[in-house]
């Protein structure tokens, strides 16, 4: 038998691991070369490892380089669409390749509407009998506790259409037999559209994945990487189908016959989003009832006495109808920045954002800002750079859906005061948004009276400027109040949907943020 020579050590013989490792004095030649095998595989995962965590160290560092930013305030506060127009500013491939896959929330968004104010006039059996009552709501910037109950009770779901609490009208003016008329009317409407009622549903489902929140009220959410559920889809090139145009028939609250629904449509091409080409046909066939719908008498009522509340995207949605029905549908840029999905949970967005030919990688943080929603804000504040807050500050007539005793300015102004007093965002960039200004300026041309939601708010003039100062000042002052540590707030009127008037802001709000970033840098 073959001796094999032992290696000579590194280690002194009386190292008591030396000798452990030792091997042992009658090993062949055969078993020192596993053993030498085993000890060259083990140096290679110790040195893998040992690489690893040399690039772990590195992409810390550097992500300690990072701007990370958070989008904060209320929901539908507008920080998805701001988010959006970050991506378009500087990662516009990537909205490219999204395009598609927001066809479907935009059908969800016209299937809502529709649903949502069926179920209204349903509510007041088709006719529609005004009744009196008015609230308002004086405010302090901080104190809920003046917040007052709104008015009468909210119906069921929730979508891009709300009841007011508070307006009083004249008592209807419609005889029986007119009141009986348009009743019959609505439900040949109700009838015709219950396709497009029933198709809500799947495209509900199809966009939140099958989880519905309990606590959305029927409302959607979505996570990021929604797209990747409608992506893919192959916009059908293939002429309308033959739709049967007998009667239709109702069972179990399923329309069979006349217009197509979700489940009788079967296509004969091969479509990998069967699902949207069905609800393009279902639009293409329900386009001038919707549009009956809304130029129907009791729902223009309904609308000027503000019991039924069109929200800035349902709004946006039927005024495109025309388009948004046709065959091969592909969302443009303005349709995508009015869509409407609720945000759940936080979304992290990556963007390469360059100044001064210097390079900086800037996490946007967009998150849910329903009340619900808000504690997952928490774990990002601890090494958040900066803060942009949106409060749209067209909201001061509505509620919120999540307290509907809260005036939506009320609670933005809470929530504001507990982002500028939080310890952990003591050092935090920090910069205000007044959003929606359009939407503001569009309730105040229509008369819409502040002071009859903000009774503090008296006898100022009913005006842009005015109103946009009041709101201002109570920001600011809500600022001063905590604000110890002498921060600078940057306050900017907004209106994000509009791309080229964002563009400017979040250019001017970049070079600010990118200047406290080279300050803080230079101190490290
Ligand atoms: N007209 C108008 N619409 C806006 C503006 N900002 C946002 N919107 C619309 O308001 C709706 C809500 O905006 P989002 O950006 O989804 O709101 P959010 O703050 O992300 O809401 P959550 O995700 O629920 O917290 C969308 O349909 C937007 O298109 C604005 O300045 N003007
Ligand atoms: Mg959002």
């Amino acid at each position: 038998m073959l001796r094999a020579q032992r290696p000579p050590s590194i280690m002194s013989q009386d190292d008591p691991l030396a000798l452990a490792m030792r091997p042992p004095e009658t090993e062949t030649e055969a078993e020192r070369r596993i053993r030498l095998d085993r000890e060259a595989e083990a140096r290679r995962i110790s040195d893998n490892i040992d690489e690893q965590l040399k690039q772990d160290k590195k992409k810390y560092d550097k992500s300690k380089q990072d701007v990370k930013l958070l989008l904060l305030g209320q929901a539908e506060s507008g920080k998805s669409t701001l988010q959006k127009q970050f991506q378009l500013m500087y990662s516009p491939d990537s909205m490219e390749q999204e395009r598609a896959s927001w066809r479907v929330v935009i059908y969800f968004n016209v299937a809502r509407s529709v649903k949502y104010t069926l179920e209204i006039l349903e509510a007041y059996g088709d006719t529609f009998e005004d009744d009196d009552g008015s609230s308002g709501s004086d405010f302090s910037g901080s104190d809920s506790s003046r917040s007052q109950a709104a008015g009468p009770a909210r119906l069921g779901n929730r979508s891009g259409t709300r009841r007011d609490p508070s307006v009083a009208g004249p008592s209807s003016s419609y005889t029986a037999a007119q009141s009986e008329e348009f009743a019959r009317q609505i439900a040949v409407l109700r009838h015709r559209l219950s396709p497009l009622v029933n198709a809500e549903s799947s495209l509900a489902d199809r966009l939140s994945g099958g989880v519905r929140l309990s606590g959305s009220k029927g409302g959607l959410y979505v996570r990021r990487g929604w797209q990747s559920r409608t992506l893919g889809a192959k916009l059908r090139s293939k002429g309308r189908r033959s739709l049967n145009s007998s009667p239709p028939e109702i069972q179990n609250g399923t329309v069979t016959g006349g217009r197509p629904s979700i489940s009788d449509l079967d296509s004969p091409v091969t479509d990998s989003d069967e699902l949207a080409s069905d609800v393009s046909l279902i639009l293409d066939e329900c386009k001038d009832d919707i549009t009956k719908l809304y130029q129907h008498e009791i729902v223009q009522r309904m609308i000027k006495k503000r019991r039924l509340r069109m929200d800035e995207w349902a709004e946006y949605c039927l005024s495109q109808i025309a388009r948004i029905s046709e065959t091969g549908y592909v969302p443009s840029t303005d349709d995508i920045l009015h869509a409407r999905i609720q945000t759940m949970g936080v979304a992290e967005h990556v963007f390469d954002v360059s100044l001064h030919g210097r390079n900086v990688t800037w996490h946007l943080y967009d998150v849910g800002g329903a009340r619900g929603q808000r504690h997952t804000w928490v774990p990002y504040f601890d090494d958040a750079n900066a803060i942009i807050f949106v409060a749209p500050i067209s909201a001061f007539d509505q509620y919120l859906e999540e307290d509907p005793r809260t005036n939506r300015i009320d609670d933005s102004l809470q929530l504001f005061t507990q982002i500028c007093s939080n310890r952990l965002l003591k050092n935090v960039h920090l910069v205000l948004f007044l959003n929606k200004t359009d939407v503001l300026k569009a309730k105040l041309a229509a008369g819409v009276q502040v002071k009859k939601y903000i009774t503090s708010y008296g006898d100022r003039p009913n005006e842009f400027d005015p109103v946009v100062h009041y709101f201002r000042a109570h920001f600011q002052q809500v600022h001063r109040r905590n604000n110890e540590q002498n921060r600078v707030l940057y306050t900017h009127l907004t209106s994000v949907v509009d791309t080229k008037t964002t563009r400017n802001i979040i250019s001017n709000v970049r070079d600010s943020i990118f200047r406290g970033y080279l300050k803080s840098a230079a101190l490290v």
